[in-house]
């Protein structure tokens, strides 16, 4: 099972998605920046490390949500998400294919990366 992070980034009221790419597996859907955890790592290292090298932002983690074990037809993942605010940087993307500033109602209209499903719906209560 691969353990991975993402993070639910607030700019202000809105929130970030990034759409994986049409080369990346699982393309062309929506996801949350993050990425595989290094040896030796924390995840609140990987996290922070992952959106920056995926978007040249800095941020704050400010809460973990709770993590999803999703069954891929080729991988596991066990997907670790955390809340965390806009710091410094200009947004670039260094991977994807496109992004979205969304206000929390609009996430469901997205087309998601399966595992990303239940934290979407453990957002909305957030
Ligand atoms: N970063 C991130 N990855 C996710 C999310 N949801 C989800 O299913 N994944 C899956 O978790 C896996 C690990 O993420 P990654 O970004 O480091 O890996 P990758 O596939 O781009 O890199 P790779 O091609 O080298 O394996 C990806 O296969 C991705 O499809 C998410 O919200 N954020």
């Amino acid at each position: 099972m691969i353990p991975v992070t993402c993070a639910l980034i607030h700019f202000g009221t809105k929130v970030l998605a990034v759409q994986r790419s049409e080369t990346m597996k699982l393309p062309l859907k929506w996801e949350f920046a993050g990425g595989k955890i290094e040896a030796g790592e924390s995840d609140i290292d990987c996290v922070k490390r992952e959106v920056f090298e995926e978007l040249n932002i800095h941020i704050e983690v400010k809460q973990r949500l709770t993590p999803v074990i999703h069954t891929y037809p080729d991988f596991k993942i066990n997907l670790i998400p955390f809340v965390a605010d806009y710091v410094s940087g200009d947004l670039k993307l260094k991977e994807h294919a496109d992004y979205v500033l969304c206000e929390k109602d609009e996430l469901r209209n997205l087309d998601w990366a399966e595992a990303d499903i239940p934290i979407v719906a453990e957002y909305m209560k957030y």
